[in-house]
């Protein structure tokens, strides 16, 4: 049997008197794709928000890679190969690509790279992920929306992260720039050396790039199915019935 590269045993959250998740089991095998479908305020972001450190669980175990483990912070998980790209992405505005691709990581472990060889390093790291861009050296400001989401994943990979946590990386981008999201999740699948569990509305882009999908339902995991043995019309349908039963 394989190892879930990260998984999440009969989890729960509370925030005062609201139960955000309840017995959440959850896993994403290594080199897996794993798409986290569910309404507003199903409990996403609360999910993710605990398995990378951020929230503390009220119940349940955290297990990366066999190990049970109590992720203390974001950086615990981060030094555990558990990273998140976050909606604000975290890059700082003012700093080039390549500086903003090091920036706390790698000049950690690279003292002495100049910024000659930091470039480089850059960017043949974006152009081996299918990143395309003009010229590394210009300030991340000046960049597109799926640019900057495209650099923010990159600088995870690059930092060894063996899961990466990807909340609603597709919102609102253009077709483009999704496009150039989806292309970077499909490239390291084929890398296979990453587990991705990415948050995401659009069940069509889903199922195109996922290769397995749970759905959270009010807190709950009411649906793990592979992407290849369900279809757009079954998903919508499961939402849709939950939302009539709610009326
Ligand atoms: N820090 C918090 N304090 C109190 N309640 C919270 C907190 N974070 C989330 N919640 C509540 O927990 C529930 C789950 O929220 P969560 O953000 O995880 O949902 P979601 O599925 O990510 O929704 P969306 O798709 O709208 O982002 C909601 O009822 C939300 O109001």
């Amino acid at each position: 049997m394989t190892t879930a590269a990260l998984q999440a045993r009969g989890i729960a959250k509370r925030f005062g008197a609201l139960t955000a998740l309840s017995d959440i089991n959850l896993h994403v095998d290594p080199g897996e794709v794993l798409g986290l479908i569910g309404d507003n305020g199903a409990g996403k972001s609360t999910l993710i928000k605990i398995l990378c450190g951020y929230h503390q669980p009220d119940a349940g175990q955290i297990v990366v890679a066999g190990q049970e483990v109590t992720l203390r912070s974001v950086d615990h998980a981060r030094s555990l190969g558990i990273d998140t790209v976050y909606q604000d992405l975290a890059l700082i505005n003012e700093l080039s690509v390549y500086h903003n691709m090091f920036l706390n990581r790698e000049l950690v472990r690279w003292p002495l790279l100049n910024n000659r060889a930091m470039k480089r390093r850059a960017e043949r790291h974006l152009k081996d992920m299918g990143v395309n861009l003009p010229d590394v050296g210009v300030e991340v400001a000046k960049l597109s929306g799926g640019q900057r989401q495209a650099i923010a994943v990159a600088r995870s990979v690059y930092s060894d992260a063996k899961v990466l946590l990807l909340d609603e990386p597709l919102a609102a981008m253009g077709a483009k720039e999704g496009t150039m999201i989806l292309d970077v999740i499909r490239d390291l699948k084929r890398r296979g050396d990453v587990s991705v569990i990415i948050i995401a509305h659009n069940y069509a882009q889903v199922l195109d790039v996922c290769d397995r999908v749970n759905l959270l339902q009010h807190g709950r995991i009411t649906f793990d199915k592979r992407a290849a043995d369900t279809s757009l019309e079954e998903l919508t349908d499961l939402v849709v019935a939950d939302y009539r039963r709610r009326r």
